[in-house]
């Protein structure tokens, strides 16, 4: 579904150049869910926006459902670490968004918003206004928001980083739920470790700029998924182990 082929990307400024990525290689599955960890500043996020089309590689192809990406397509979602909602507008008016920005008819795709948000538990919540709602919630509406045109990618930058541990917690538990009736194929950048073998099926290291692929690890644990469940713990944390090691590995080198 999402094919990388020798990408590398290099932004060049007034105070110099910076090699964020290079040469990655990476295919992943219609349906997969892939986890981009790294240390900070290794190139993840340039990494989704160039998967997204927001960016243009200096280096390489990117292709999308055997399509070459050079713009932001409707079939690809994104959800930032912010949710990023429009505060003058509903909740409903706001999962209802890309309808507008793809002209696709609110009142065909209204019926749907409301089956969303009821599914992230905001029913009773259609009419309130951004501010009137934790930041958990508000998450919640932006993850119905990217889901609303049902994307068959979904790249997701830290989306529940700034949320607290139990929040975090719950939201991981909805997107495992999305993921196992709805299938998109998800690319999910996070700095933690957990979050990363808890979700993922396969988790990519990247190695410290510029970023280049330093391991895949399989995460090959039954879903639904908890850290909680003692049935897996076992192999989660094995899993978790084995992927610090490879990020704390400073000079880690890239395959
Ligand atoms: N538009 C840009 N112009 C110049 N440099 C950029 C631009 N975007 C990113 N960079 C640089 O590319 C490198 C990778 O940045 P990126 O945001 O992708 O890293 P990251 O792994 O997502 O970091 P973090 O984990 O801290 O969010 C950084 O050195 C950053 O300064």
């Amino acid at each position: 579904m999402i094919q990388l082929f020798g990408v590398s990307q290099v932004f060049s400024g007034r105070a110099g150049t910076v090699e964020a990525l290079r040469d990655i290689d990476l295919q992943i599955a219609e349906g997969e869910f892939v986890a981009v960890v790294g240390r900070s500043g290794c190139g993840k996020s340039t990494l989704l926006r160039l998967v997204a089309g927001l960016l243009p590689p200096t280096q390489g192809e990117i292709q999308v459902a055997g399509e070459r990406v050079t713009k932001a397509r409707r079939d690809i979602a994104l959800l930032f670490q912010r949710p990023a909602l429009l505060p003058w507008r509903t909740v409903l008016d706001n999962v209802l968004l890309p309808a507008e920005i793809f002209r696709l008819g609110r009142s065909s795709l209204r019926a749907r918003a409301l089956g969303l948000l009821e599914m992230v538990g905001l029913q009773g919540f259609e009419k309130r206004l951004p501010h009137e709602l934790s930041g958990g919630m508000q998450q919640r509406v932006a993850l119905c928001r990217s889901l609303l045109t049902g994307p068959r990618v979904l790249l997701m930058d830290e989306p529940f980083s700034a949320l607290d541990a139990l929040t975090r917690e719950d939201l991981s538990t909805e997107l495992q739920r999305i993921h196992m009736e709805h299938r998109p194929t998800i690319m999910f950048v996070t700095h933690s470790i957990d979050e990363a073998v808890l979700l993922a099926d396969r988790v990519v290291v990247l190695s410290p700029r510029p970023g280049q692929i330093v391991e895949i690890l399989d995460i090959d644990v039954p879903r639904p998924r908890s850290l909680g469940r003692t049935a897996h713990v076992a192999e989660l944390a094995a899993a978790q182990a084995e992927l610090h090691e490879l990020l704390m590995r400073r000079e880690a080198a890239p395959a």
